[in-house]
């Protein structure tokens, strides 16, 4: 099943949140949505599942336009930030309600309701009162009770919330299951960077009221079309300079520019903290190499993260080392560091 939107617009009270919003995805497809707090996501999903009015804009399924059918009129299911199971049924009860809402009889309801069961790890659970189960398990039984109705699209709003790592890490191995399993269509939701770029196929960041810029991970993390996604993903490491005729000026040095084909003008080179590294000497094949000075030593987990700055860095980089020996590193020391120049993306300078 695809989905289409074409120029929502969506106010509360007058203050915009969703302004000629148009997205496409393919039948299959797993798109996370990322964005600040406030930046609209809840909205759009609820727009999609019609669970709230907006001004302008329309919604097909397939080449359906659902716009205006009712929620439980569309082959959509939602599960919530806050599950919204029933506490006072049971596990069965709970994932049998929208089948009988469909009119689906018992014995084929019997028999998807076990199904589901399995599906979720949850079998010999159908008779325990929702109260009586953990939190992971509460977000088990609200995944099959979504999947019960057999949507064509599923709406997921922040569904690992609330839960410990490895439970999320559960939760989102599963998803990905019945994702592939089901051939679903998934929306998600999430605040977590890592999780949408371990399950989705694509994300979508929210900004400004719309898509700020949509793409698979390589392209939101190593091709970002402005500073604000390059943010977002963390770890920019950015030095000023001027582009001309394909050629990268900066400090003193000079690149070529191979894949991205820009007027001249001045830009921003970023390169993500995992292609610099820590130079012992000024090696003739390691073409750029800056003599920087420490900021910060930081002790992360598998890691150390070098906090280094140069007059030419935009702001201090940061260099990631599994060399211990910079945990005795004070401040102030100068270290040199290099790039790899096959790794880097400019950025317009604004
Ligand atoms: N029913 C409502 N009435 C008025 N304003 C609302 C309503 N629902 C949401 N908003 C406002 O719309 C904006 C977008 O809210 P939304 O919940 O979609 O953001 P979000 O990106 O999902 O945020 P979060 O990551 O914090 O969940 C916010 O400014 C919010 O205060």
């Amino acid at each position: 099943m695809s989905l289409s939107i074409t120029n929502l617009s969506l106010s509360f009270d007058h203050e915009c949140v969703l302004e000629n919003l148009s997205l496409k995805i393919q039948s299959g497809e797993f798109l996370s949505l990322l964005g600040e707090s406030g930046s609209g996501k809840t909205t759009l999903l609820k727009s999609i599942a019609g669970l709230l009015d907006f001004q302008s804009g329309h919604i097909q399924l397939n080449d359906q336009d659902i716009t205006h059918w009712e929620p439980n009129k569309r082959p959509i299911s939602y599960v919530f930030q806050d599950l919204r199971l029933f506490p006072h049924l049971t596990v069965y009860e709970n994932i049998a309600f929208p089948l009988k809402m469909h009119k689906v009889n018992k014995t084929e309801a019997d028999r998807r309701i076990f199904q589901l069961l399995d599906d979720v790890q949850m079998t010999g659970f159908e008779n325990r009162h929702i109260s009586e189960l953990s939190g992971g398990q509460q977000q088990r039984i609200a995944l099959a009770r979504a999947l019960a109705i057999d949507p064509q699209l599923l709406l997921l709003d922040e569904p690992f919330s609330g839960l410990d790592e490895s439970l999320r890490k559960e939760m989102g191995q599963l998803i990905k299951k019945l994702h592939e399993e089901k051939e679903l269509t998934i929306i998600m939701v999430t605040h977590d960077k890592r999780e949408a770029i371990e399950l989705s196929s694509r994300m979508a960041l929210l900004y400004n009221n719309g898509i700020h810029q949509i793409g698979s991970a390589f392209e939101m993390i190593y091709q970002p079309e402005s500073r604000y996604t390059s943010q977002f993903f963390g770890g920019e490491n950015l030095i000023s300079g001027e582009l001309r005729n394909q050629v990268f000026y900066y400090a003193d040095q000079e690149l070529a520019i191979g894949e991205q084909n820009l007027p001249d003008g001045d830009y921003l080179l970023m390169v993500r903290p995992i292609h610099v590294s820590i130079s012992d000497d000024k090696k003739k094949e390691e073409v750029p190499v800056f003599t920087a000075q420490i900021k910060e030593v930081l002790f992360k987990t598998d890691y150390i993260e070098i906090e280094a700055d140069h007059p030419d860095f935009y702001e201090p980089w940061s260099v990631h080392t599994r060399n211990h020996d910079f945990l005795e590193k004070e401040k102030n020391e100068i270290i040199l560091i290099t790039f790899n120049p096959e790794y880097i993306w400019l950025l317009e300078r604004k």
